[in-house]
């Protein structure tokens, strides 16, 4: 059965369903229940949306949509379609199709690097499998599995490095082989998953289109955070925080089910990669998993090692094993549902069990660091930045689907990043070395960069394509709505590598207002910018079948309520002290609804939105006439070029005045409701700010 969350448990022989199951069992309630809304319509942030299939097969024929039926059909004429067949029966006959010999030459020409003459050439604390065997070493034994670089169906030449000493003591688990696929570059990554994971393939403009499975967007509810005597003090817990405890022990336990399943297969990828580009504060990360997508969408994500950097990695600041494709056992204490995604800040580790969802490696990641950067009074932030010619840094805040990413790629400015930075005294960097872009309507025409990213190299995740010329249809949501590209932030012509800049002048925050009442942009001075990125806010549509749904408000603090680990007022206050220090000008733009709600108005064109950040950037509204809106006390102004002045007061856009006037007091209703929890805390030095800061909330 389906919980609310869209997660299916299941257990030994049986499903679990309603309250009792055959065999007596509970169901299992996963916390927050209920959780899309609570009685007061704010929900929280979530973006993991249920599967539009009931069996795997299903989730994979939606995949695949049939030719225009004037589309010869090439290969087996068969009494099923295509799209009908299972994946196995169709990969048969096409392995019917190839000869034997051609066969045999597509194995020969599988590159794998076999290591020859490692254990001469190394000491053991450089070689990189010596250190990934240990990563991997169970919690009960010493030494982790015996790791053999190279593709496990070529055997091995020579005696492995690791002389197996039989004792009667070992398991047989413990003898066994795992091969380890290390940084292997994109082409190599492409044939492994092709080979190897059913929904792999190669689009009409080179991409790989992969299915992420049954999670097509991240679990926040499955997120377990360790508490121990450091963390207890430290992180932020209770009502409103992301990080739901769980203890050391359980963490071991989840441990070592991910690592006993990644042992148990006959290969693993490894990736050796950093976070950050600032070169004073960078991180390095190692992510080990069992599939091709996922080393791939890491290998785009993270940044990528020199080979020289490689040489000299060393032991990682963090790992994680990633072993989506395998449960959680749910006997387990503090499990909810079969997924479990469980950070451990003392052991710097990440364990992923029960979702292939690759989001969930790169934010788990970014958690790590809102952990690691403040502590080194550096802010980390949730936010698209980009920069103009002039040097004039720009950072874009706001929740998933508000347009970080289309506004951060901007032809005229170069693109620091898309999603996940570091504001520090030497200015801003990057976290990641990639962007993550979704693709739902994606058009060439308004997101040319973005559209030019998706060519070889470049994931896509749950998209559809035609079955034989496999051009991608992206305004296909069979699959989800949530589809994706991951690409290299090169893939961007005007990436700005390294991915650094100076001091920002311009802090954007972006809402998706689906009730339609936000003005497209104001002003904001210090304590709106505060209040606004403390209140977090966007309203996007719940579900899109069965004709028009209720706008819902969504509050997350900090745009990111999800992946903060200390108490919001802390990012909050070192923002403040960052804009003040470096003078730069908070902006409030709505890139959601015009001229009525959802179902009545119409979202505001990307064409005027860009405009606008345009006369942003330009410095040119700095200087416009404003005017102040009633309610949320907005500063806005009379005209911008490009604009048409009658959008920029929401209230003229909208044809029913009252509907509007309704509109804007329940959406100011909401806001106050969800600030309340925050106005008990003091944020900065003193009570001033704090003061300004509540005042600047919505007033009527
Ligand atoms: N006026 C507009 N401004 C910005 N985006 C718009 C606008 N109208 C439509 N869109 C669409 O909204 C989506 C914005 O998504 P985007 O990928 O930029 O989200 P994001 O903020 O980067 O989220 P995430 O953190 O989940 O990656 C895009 O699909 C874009 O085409
Ligand atoms: O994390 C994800 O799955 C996508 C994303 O960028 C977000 O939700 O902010
Ligand atoms: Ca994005
Ligand atoms: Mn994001």
């Amino acid at each position: 059965m389906e919980n609310e969350n869209g997660n299916r448990h299941e257990i030994g022989n049986g499903k679990v369903d309603g309250r009792m199951t055959g065999n007596g069992l509970m169901k299992i309630q996963t916390n927050g229940k209920g959780n899309k809304k609570n009685g007061n319509g704010i929900c929280h942030d979530d973006s993991s949306l249920p599967v539009r299939a009931q069996t795997i097969d299903e989730l994979h024929s939606l995949q695949k949509k049939r030719s225009a039926p004037t589309t010869p059909s090439k290969g087996f004429q068969l009494n099923s379609t295509f799209a009908t067949m299972s994946e196995e029966d169709r990969q048969r006959q096409q392995l019917q199709s190839i000869s034997v010999k051609g066969q045999q030459q597509l194995n020969e020409e599988v590159s794998t690097r076999e290591i020859d003459g490692l254990t001469t050439s190394s000491t053991q604390q450089q070689d990189p499998l010596f250190s990934i065997s240990a990563s991997l070493a169970s919690s009960a034994r010493e030494t982790g599995p015996k790791v053999v670089r190279g593709d496990p169906s070529r055997a091995p030449k020579h005696v492995p490095h690791h002389p197996v000493i039989p004792t009667i003591s070992v398991s047989d688990s413990s003898l066994k082989f795992t091969h380890v696929f290390y940084n292997l570059s994109p082409a190599e990554l492409y044939e492994q998953a092709i080979k190897h994971e059913k929904g792999s393939f190669i689009t009409s403009t080179g991409a790989l289109a992969t299915l992420s499975g049954a999670k097509t967007g991240r679990a926040p509810r499955d997120k377990r955070v360790v508490r121990d005597a450091t963390t207890d003090s430290e992180l932020w817990w209770g009502k409103g925080s992301p990080n739901i405890e769980m203890d050391e022990h359980t963490f071991m336990v989840n441990r070592e089910r991910a690592v006993d399943y990644l042992n148990s297969l006959d290969k693993v990828f490894v990736n050796d990669q950093f976070l950050n580009w600032d070169p004073e504060n960078r991180i390095k990360v190692r992510i080990v998993s069992a599939r091709a997508y996922h080393s791939l969408f890491m290998h785009n994500m993270c940044i990528r090692p020199t080979p020289e950097e490689l040489e000299n990695f060393g032991t990682p600041d963090f790992t994680i094993y990633n072993a989506g494709q395998f449960p959680c056992n749910r006997y387990t204490h503090y499990m909810t549902s079969s997924t479990s995604i469980d950070l451990n800040l003392a052991r710097r580790e990440m364990v992923i069990l029960g979702t292939q969802y690759a989001g969930e490696m790169k934010k788990g990641l970014f958690s790590v660091m809102h952990y690691l950067m403040p502590k080194r009074q550096i802010l980390s932030l949730h936010s698209g930045c980009n920069m103009g010619k002039n040097g004039d840094v720009a950072l874009f805040f706001g929740l998933s689907g508000t347009g970080k990413t289309t506004l951060s790629t901007d032809h005229n400015r170069y693109l620091i990043g898309d999603d996940e930075h570091c504001w520090s005294d030497n200015g801003v960097s990057n976290i990641e070395g990639g962007c993550y872009a979704k693709t739902i309507d994606l058009s060439r025409e308004k997101e040319p960069d973005i559209w030019n990213a998706i060519k070889f190299g470049t994931v896509l995740e749950n998209v559809v394509f035609d079955e034989h010329n496999r051009d991608v249809d992206f305004t296909d949501k069979s699959v989800t709505e949530n589809t994706r590209a991951a690409y290299p932030i090169e893939y961007i012509p005007n990436a700005k590598i390294p991915c650094v800049g100076p001091q920002p002048k311009n802090v954007i925050l972006l809402a998706c207002d689906a009730f339609g009442v936000l003005p497209p942009v104001s002003r904001l001075n210090l304590a709106q910018t505060m209040y606004h990125f403390i209140s977090g806010y966007t309203a996007l549509v719940a579900g899109t079948v069965d004709g028009v749904k209720e706008p819902t408000a969504t509050f997350s603090a900090c745009f990111g309520a999800a992946f903060i680990m200390m108490h919001p007022t802390k990012y909050a206050a070192m923002l403040a002290d960052k804009m003040h220090k470096y003078g730069a000008t908070g902006w409030l733009v709505n890139t959601g609804w015009s001229g009525g709600r959802y179902g009545v108005g119409s979202r505001i064109k990307l064409q005027y939105t860009r405009k606008i950040i345009d006369a942003i950037h330009s410095g040119s509204l700095l200087n416009a006439n404003y005017k102040k809106t009633e309610v949320f006390g907005l500063e806005i102004p009379s005209e911008i070029e490009g604009v048409p002045s009658d959008i920029l007061d929401p209230i003229n856009a909208w044809p029913d005045k009252d509907a509007y006037k309704e509109t804007l007091v329940k959406l100011g209703g909401l806001f106050r409701s969800n600030f309340e929890v925050f106005t008990d805390y003091q944020i900065g030095e003193d009570n001033k700010l704090t003061e300004e800061i509540a005042a600047a909330g919505p007033i009527f």
